[in-house]
Parts: C-alpha cells; structure tokens; sequence
C-alpha cells in the first residue's frame, strides 16, 4: 500500500532524508520512530503530497506522489504535527466543511458525521464551538477530518502528541478500532513504547537514515538487548548513569525519572560485580533489579547518535 525507493530530500545543503527506502502491506499498522528532526515529518509530508522530494520514489495504492497526487489523495488521510482549526465554526459545521471539500452530499454527511464522532468520542461535543475543545479533543475531531471521505492508508504525524496519559489512551483505542477496520497506517512518534502495544512493525529513522525495520520482535532480537538493569540510587543518579557508560559489558544507559537503566551483556558474575562496584564507589544503592526489555531500550540501542540538533 505504500512503497518508498530510493526517497532523498534536501532542504538546500542540508540532507534531511536519505536514499530511504520503505514498504508497507495493506492493512498494517506501521510505527515510524526516530529522535526530533531524524526526518519523519519530511518523509510523511511527502507521502501526503505536500512537498516534492529531490529524488526517489513514493507510492500510494501503486500511485505516484509527485505524478498523480490527485489519486493519492483521495487515498489517504493526513493528520500533520500541527494543525489549526477554524475557530468560528461548531464540531458538527468543521466536519461539514471538510466534507464538501470531497464532494460528499450534504445528505450522506449527514449520515456519517455523527459516525465519526462517535468513533472518536466526540458525540456529546457536536455543537460546540472548535476552539472550546481541549487539545485531545482537537486531535481526535483532526482524526475524524482525516478519515470524511473513508481512505484506505491513514498518514499520522504524532497523534498523541502533547496530551495527557488518558488521552494518549483513548487515542490508542480509536486507532486500535480503525485497524480492525483494516486501514494501513502509518504513525509516528518519537516515544516508542506508545507505540509498542498497536504497530505491526516499526521503521526506526535517524539522522535522515532508515536504521532498522521490521517486526518489533525481530529488531529487539536482532539488536539482542540482552539485559536490562534497573538501578535506584538514593542520590547522584546522573554521575551513576555517567560512570556507568564507561564499563565493558554496558553497551547503553538511560536515565529517568525512575532510575538509571543499564544495557548489561553480562552474566550473572559479571552482574554482581558491577553491583559491588556501585556500592565501591560510594552509591547508596535503594534497588539493583533485571527489567524486562522494553521498546525504550531498543531505541536507545539503536539511535545511539541522539537528536540531529
Ligand atoms: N522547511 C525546512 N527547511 C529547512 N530544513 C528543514 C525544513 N523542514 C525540516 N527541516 C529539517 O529537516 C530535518 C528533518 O525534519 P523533520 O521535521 O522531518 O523531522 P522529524 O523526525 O519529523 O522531527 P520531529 O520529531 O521533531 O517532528 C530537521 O533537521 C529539520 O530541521
């Protein structure tokens, strides 16, 4: 349903994607990740027919972005990172407008409108005015916009960004639902695991670069994330995760707001050194524990360059 060859877009000088390459089967559900400014919005805006690229080629439903963008789009639906929404109208009268803007009849709209709503929660919003919705609510009715005129492949650029945790899950729960209706879609995020539960497979770009694709499970086994510790100490969580970059077995530290998590290729000896050592440089250790490897983890293994700026 989407086929990328060869796809490469400079913004003057500046590379910002790189012979890219990308093939996604009808009905998939496909999660783009990579750091801030890796490329993903450029990649997406292409395949919305928004922007041409320098070389290579995309298609839609075997249809050519830049020679047929007319087919291509009656064939997506694009939510882009940011977006306005007209702040005269009502929920029911925006839905109305993008609507006739695809020549749907007033009297199917009618029809469909209260559908779409409803599949995004929004039925008891119908006639408020846009600018009244909370910034979950905006992205949802920006959902339902994408989806008027029923398109095969959906193009979602960080839908759940900025909302809160509840919102973030009814979202998951809407896109869950357009799955089962067996819409492909392509979504991107730079937080993997918000992704983890609803993709089929994952393409990881960096720096303009595609740097793993495939199954999730395939890419956690290929990278082999063998183990990951989770370490809680009582103070100098930064100088920890510092100091730990440096050991042999520790190919990769995060550290968060829940500790310092350590990509260990150790054994079980090599792991109670390493808990001596932590202890031998002065840390007050609170927990020393075997995580599951998580999608975070695999990202932080894979993206090992960090943000492009
Ligand atoms: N119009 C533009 N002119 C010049 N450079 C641009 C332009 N648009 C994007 N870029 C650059 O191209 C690179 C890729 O940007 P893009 O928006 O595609 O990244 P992204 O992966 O979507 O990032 P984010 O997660 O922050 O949205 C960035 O370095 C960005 O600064």
């Amino acid at each position: 349903m989407i086929d990328i060859q060869h796809l490469s877009k400079r913004y003057g000088n500046f590379a910002a994607l790189k012979d890219i390459n990308l093939h996604i089967p009808e009905g998939t559900v496909f999660g783009f990740v990579g750091p801030n400014g890796a490329g993903k919005s450029t990649t997406m805006a292409i395949l919305a027919t928004l922007m041409l690229p320098t070389s290579g080629v995309a298609r839609v439903d075997g249809f050519d972005v830049t020679r047929h963008p007319k087919e291509v789009r009656k064939r997506i639906g694009y939510m882009p990172d940011f977006f306005g929404v007209y702040d005269q109208l009502k929920t029911t009268e925006y839905l109305h407008f993008y609507g006739a803007s695809y020549n749907i009849p007033r009297t199917e709209r009618e029809k469909l409108i209260p559908q779409l709503l409803e599949l995004v929660n929004l039925s008891d919003k119908r006639d408020v005015y846009v600018d009244g919705l909370s910034r979950g609510m905006k992205q949802r009715l920006c959902l339902a916009r994408c989806l008027i005129h029923d398109p095969k492949v959906l193009i979602l650029d960080e839908p759940a960004s900025g909302l809160d945790p509840r919102a973030r899950i009814e979202m998951r729960e809407i896109l869950k639902e357009l799955k089962q209706m067996g819409k492909t879609i392509i979504i991107s995020s730079h937080i993997l695991p918000e992704l983890a539960e609803m993709v089929d497979e994952i393409g990881v770009i960096e720096h303009g670069e595609m740097v793993a694709q495939g199954r999730v499970a395939d890419i956690q086994a290929r990278l082999r994330v063998k183990k990951v510790l989770h370490v809680r100490v009582m103070e100098r969580q930064e100088e920890l995760a510092a100091r730990l970059q440096d050991e042999a077995m520790v190919s990769a530290v995060l550290s968060d707001n829940t500790g310092v998590h350590v990509h260990f290729g150790g054994g079980d000896l090599e792991q109670v050194q390493l808990l001596q050592k932590i202890i031998s440089w002065g840390f007050a250790v609170i927990s020393f524990h075997e995580a599951q490897t998580n999608l975070e983890d695999v990202f932080l293994e894979i993206t090992k360059g960090g943000p492009a700026e």
